[in-house]
């Protein structure tokens, strides 16, 4: 499947009882390896990465864990230092990971999809994916998210696979992430700042960079005591334990303390940073409202083809990656309908299932631009195995930031690529949905002509005669509006059309005659 390059499909191995199922990505991954993939070093997915004879170099791979470890203290500082080759230092920057997953409810599939998700969103990160284990609960163990005797195969697996740190796909709470880390000895990270780190990656501007730290800030300010515990034991003190006592105050816990008000001083400041932004980017948006320039925003799940498709309909040059979350900060576009008038595509953020309320809320002013357009293309791909589970995740979205009134077309992208007849039923369901590919420019035409006719019309009928003086008047009846009749008299532009009504307003002086 050209669409999910990273991804696998996983044998579930249901035991005697069909109570844990294990997910063995040993033997797709070498496959993998044969293609000389290592996302993360030579740009995400690209193939570009080191072939099997670079990883196979006699170097770090056979080092033990806490080599590895101090190695990459010793080039942090320098690589000639620790006198090691550029892609040896690479590699030993990325993780070694394996992932874990609790399938709860849903089919076998959904859990397969959400850990091929999981994978893909760990090499995009950089790291390097050596395995992944799902196990079939209720619920998640209140205490290590996995039952205790998994969280022991577990151990030995990261042992005898020499990673470095396990990722969970669900987001833990604090206590879950302290025991896990204190069991398997290696990080621990959950989907949530795996996801926030990604994000961290791709920020480019301001207030892209100021809305991820957000995030992560009040990611963090949740998790400040699982921390902090940690860290103070590493120190040689349980915090409260060996420090004060139970109700007394270790000095991790007023470590602790210090940290909070660290994070919530600086919470503020990023908060107050961008409202200033956000007032811009309202300004902007007001002055689009003025001059009724209609505008269609394109969401969509991450990877399913929006900057492509921006690209295809406005010839505009935007970084198209096969990685998730390329786009994190908006990009606007303007172009004409066929009769001349101007609207603006804007790309969007890419939607994820499970997306982190600290995300949502942190991207609030940048959402924001989906629930003010006119139209929006909800874009997805249709090459997925599961393009409705993603059409739900992203709808989940823009129920919450308030966009869930927007006119919507859905744009099946990827048609190239996909199973048509599978598509059957999506189509089926989504009435107001058309079927293109971005790659191949299939149904972009017809595409542009549905988005035209989707958008909002100019409703005021204006008959004027415009004096040649005033022929900006006329360029902007021509942009905003739709021409009807024109004609050039001796007195100036006699010009018969529809406009919206603050245009309606200026040509007043010079109307011939008004119907509304
Ligand atoms: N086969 C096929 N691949 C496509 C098509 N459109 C996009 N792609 C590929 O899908 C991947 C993602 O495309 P993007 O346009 O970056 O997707 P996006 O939705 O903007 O992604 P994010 O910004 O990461 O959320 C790239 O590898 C594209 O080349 C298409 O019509 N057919």
């Amino acid at each position: 499947m050209t669409t999910q390059p990273n991804s696998y499909d996983t044998d579930l191995d249901l035991d005697d009882t069909g109570a844990e199922v294990d997910v063995d990505l040993d033997d797709e991954l070498d496959e993998d390896d044969d293609a000389g993939r290592i996302d993360g070093v030579d740009g995400f997915g690209g193939g570009s990465g080191p072939g099997r004879d670079e990883r196979d170099a006699p170097g770090i791979e056979g080092l033990e864990l806490e080599e590895r470890q101090a190695l990459r203290r010793v080039v942090g500082m320098s690589t000639e230092l620790a006198d090691i080759s550029e892609v040896e230092y690479r590699k030993l920057l990325l993780e070694r990971v394996v992932l874990v997953g609790v399938w709860t409810e849903g089919s076998m599939e959904d859990a397969e999809n959400s850990l091929a998700e999981l994978k893909l969103l760990a090499e995009t990160a950089g790291s390097e994916v050596l395995d992944g284990v799902i196990q079939r609960r209720k619920k998640p163990d209140p205490a290590t998210f996995i039952g205790s005797g998994k969280v022991a195969d577990l151990r030995n697996l990261v042992a005898s696979l020499g990673a470095d740190t396990v990722i969970a796909d669900g987001e833990l709470a604090p206590a879950q992430l302290r025991n896990l880390e204190d069991k398997l000895k290696v990080k621990v990270v959950d989907r949530t700042a795996l996801i926030l780190d990604i994000f961290a990656q791709h920020a480019k501007s301001k207030e892209g960079k100021a809305q991820v730290e957000l995030a992560q800030l009040q990611y963090m300010k949740q998790r400040l005591r699982g921390w902090g515990g940690n860290l103070s034991r590493q120190a040689g003190g349980r915090v409260g334990a060996a420090g004060g006592g139970i109700g007394g105050r270790g000095p991790g816990e007023t470590k602790i303390e210090t940290d909070r008000r660290r994070i919530n001083t600086k919470i503020a400041k990023l908060r107050k940073e961008l409202s200033a932004l956000k007032g811009t980017r309202t300004t902007m948006r007001q002055e689009r409202r003025r001059n009724s320039i209609p505008s269609v925003a394109i969401a969509g799940y991450t990877n399913a083809g929006k900057s492509s498709l921006l690209n295809s309909i406005t010839g505009a040059g935007v970084l198209v990656e096969d990685a998730l979350f390329a786009t994190l900060d908006p990009t606007t576009r303007r172009t004409t309908t066929a009769d001349g008038r101007v609207y603006t595509f804007t790309d969007t953020v890419g939607f994820v299932r499970h997306l982190p309320h600290d995300i949502v809320e942190a991207f609030r002013s940048t959402l924001e631009e989906v629930a003010d357009a006119d139209l929006l293309l909800h874009v997805v791909d249709g090459s997925h195995p599961d393009p409705m589970a993603q059409i739900a995740a992203v709808r989940e979205v823009l129920a919450e930031i308030g966009a869930a009134d927007v006119r919507e077309i859905v744009v099946i992208n990827k048609a190239d690529a996909a199973d048509l007849m599978a598509l059957a039923p999506l189509q089926h369901r989504e009435r107001n949905s058309i079927l293109v590919s971005a790659r191949t420019g299939e149904g972009i035409e017809e595409l542009k002509r549905l988005v035209e006719a989707n958008l909002p019309r100019p409703d005021v009928t204006v008959e004027a005669l415009v004096p040649y003086e005033r022929g900006d008047l006329v360029s902007r009846v021509h942009s905003e509006g739709t021409v009807d009749q024109l004609e050039h008299t001796g007195e100036g532009t006699l010009i018969h059309a529809r406009v919206h009504a603050d245009l309606a307003g200026e040509l007043a002086p010079f109307e011939v005659t008004a119907t509304h």
